[in-house]
């Protein structure tokens, strides 16, 4: 199944490593994105390992990555305009650094773990851990 991605799309871990160091060199210096992925990542080196690996999982079903990204994600002050940035960025990147078909393969990936994350996000928003006090 891997060796049939790669054939396909052109991908492989040398570009998908460098899709996401490029990707999130990108993030960091964005003024939108950048300050959130600034409090919360202060060792960028394991963050890093961790989105190499998940692109693996993901775009080339690798099973490398085992970990939980909707927790990761609902605890954090985002809404329909990060999502939008984010995507772009990576959309800016993807075609930068991989074949039209890799890039095409990567970014229908990313929309569809973006819709989840985000619905996620909004959910998580509208259900505050404790209840109302009511009186
Ligand atoms: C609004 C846009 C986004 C922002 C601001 C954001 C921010 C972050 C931050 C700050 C972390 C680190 C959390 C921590 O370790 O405490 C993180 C982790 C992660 N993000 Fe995002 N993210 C965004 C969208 C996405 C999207 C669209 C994807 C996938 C396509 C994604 C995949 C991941 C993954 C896999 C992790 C690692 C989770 C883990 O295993 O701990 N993120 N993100």
């Amino acid at each position: 199944m891997t060796a049939a991605l790669m054939a396909e799309t052109g991908l492989d871990e040398a570009v998908l490593r460098k899709l996401v160091h490029r990707f999130y060199s990108r993030v960091r210096a964005d003024q939108m994105l950048g300050p959130i992925f600034a409090t919360r990542i202060t060792d960028w080196t394991p963050h890093l390992e961790r989105m190499v690996a998940f692109w693996s999982s993901v775009a080339l079903m690798t099973g490398q990555y085992h970990g939980r990204p909707v927790p990761a994600h609902t605890p954090l002050p985002i809404d329909a305009a990060h999502f939008d940035r984010w995507l772009a960025l990576f959309r800016a990147t993807a075609e930068e650094t991989c074949t039209p078909a890799g890039a095409a393969h990567v970014m229908e990936r990313a929309e569809r773990i973006a819709h989840s994350l985000h619905i996620a996000v909004v959910s998580a928003q509208g259900c505050p851990a404790a209840p109302p006090k009511l009186f």
